[in-house]
């Protein structure tokens, strides 16, 4: 190619690293099972990107209960169970916000290591624990292999209450990852989570994305911040959002958009998991159309994806035209929708745990004696196959 020749901007194909175990999950309202479903950031990151084709490599540990088929098939501990957790939401507060959840983390798989990180080189990692399984120095061997690290700092700042495994929160100071903080590139907190960082102490080091559920997401960095408006949704499920907020993040990101941009696709698709119980199926026509206007983004930005790690905080002048472009994908949700609705009343397990549970217990307040969730999902499961 001749010097100074335009290249037709493209999207240069970008590998990433995702480190993070997956979990099962059992949702509890008002102590009655309403849900149980593949969990884990990682499997919430895998949806966003695989339904967006962005090549990945996936480090995740699973025991041999491992209930689901996943398109990243994880490393089996024999030894060991399959994180899970039980999050309980209550109808009399307001649930749209994840500080009315209480996560309970009932089993924990082994954690992930240095050594069982792969070899190569990465463009991008997201370091994605959910239940204390990275360890420092996993984190320190991934920002020595890829290039930029997103971080969610549920992976860092999570404790577990020794006698029945409810999450709590830690200091970043106080966690033992605070030295390496110089070295990730973003930062991604709940609005929970938020006030155990000192922001203002974390965005000399890094950028830093706190997510405030319907309210969308704030963006901090050294010089600046900006407030990044949501997408409407009516929520049905908040697990998992922050998650999928930070798949479409990076997606933005390593697309070569402008940062306040990339964080409208966040809020994008965190808007549209609240939206399902679990793990969130996207119509494949609103992919498609977001792939579309990520290409024409790209284009109108008249440069392939030559730009490195160094991130651009400016609102573009078409911030408001892609945000614009995501509602009117939105739209084809409202005949899919029709069919979700369809195959929630028909397929979700919650109808029959419910049933089941209510035949055996009577009182949905056994519930509470996990045990009996636990044999009652393993008799749903068997019944199925
Ligand atoms: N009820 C909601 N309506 C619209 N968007 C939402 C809603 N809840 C979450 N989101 C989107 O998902 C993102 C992540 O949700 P949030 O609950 O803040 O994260 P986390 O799961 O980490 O607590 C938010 O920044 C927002 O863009
Ligand atoms: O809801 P969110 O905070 O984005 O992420 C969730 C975790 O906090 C939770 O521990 C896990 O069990 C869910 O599967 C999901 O990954």
């Amino acid at each position: 190619m001749a010097i100074g020749e335009q290249r037709e901007p493209e999207m240069v194909t970008r590998r990433g690293l995702v480190v993070g175990n997956y979990c099962h999950d059992v949702l509890f309202r008002d102590g009655r099972v309403v849900g149980e479903s593949l969990g884990g950031a990682a499997s919430f990151v895998s949806n966003v990107f695989d339904g967006l084709s962005i090549p990945c490599n996936y480090v995740s540990k699973v025991g041999s209960d491992f209930a689901y088929s996943v398109s990243h098939p994880p490393i089996t501990s024999p030894s060991s169970m399959t994180t899970l957790f039980h999050a309980h939401f209550f109808s009399d507060r307001d649930s749209s916000r994840h500080q009315d959840r209480i996560l309970r983390r009932i089993h924990a798989c082994d954690p992930i290591s240095p050594s069982d990180l792969p070899e190569s080189q990465f463009d991008f990692g997201l370091a994605v624990g959910v239940a204390g399984e990275i360890l420092p120095e996993t984190l320190e061997r991934m920002l020595d292999i890829c290039r930029v690290v997103f971080v969610d700092i549920q992976a860092l700042i999570r404790v577990f209450d020794p006698l029945d495994g409810t999450v709590k929160l830690v200091e970043l100071k106080d966690s033992g990852f605070f030295h390496l903080l110089p070295r990730i590139g973003f930062l991604k907190a709940s609005a929970e989570e938020a006030p155990y960082i000192d922001i203002e102490e974390a965005r000399k080091w890094c950028a830093v994305v706190v997510t405030e559920g319907k309210d969308g997401c704030r963006v901090y960095w050294k010089d600046g911040e900006l407030q990044i408006f949501p997408f409407p949704a009516s929520q049905i499920d908040p697990t998992g959002a922050g998650d999928s907020f930070l798949g479409g993040f990076v997606v933005g990101f390593i697309w070569g958009l402008p940062v306040p941009d990339a964080a409208l696709l966040g809020n994008f698709f965190g808007s549209l998991t609240v939206g399902q119980i679990g793990l969130p199926k996207f119509d494949s026509r609103l992919l498609q159309r977001v792939n579309n206007e990520l290409q024409r983004k790209i284009h109108c930005m008249g440069c392939c994806r030559t730009r490195d790690t160094a991130a651009d905080f400016r609102m573009s002048v078409e911030h408001k035209e892609f945000q614009a472009a995501l509602v009117e994908a939105t739209k084809l949700l409202t005949t899919y929708n029709g069919q979700e609705d369809e195959w929630n009343s028909q397929n979700s397990p919650t109808k029959e745990i419910e049933q089941i549970v209510h035949q055996q217990n009577g009182d949905p307040q056994k519930l509470f004696p996990d045990p009996i969730y636990d044999e009652t999902v393993q008799h749903v499961k068997a019944a199925k196959t």
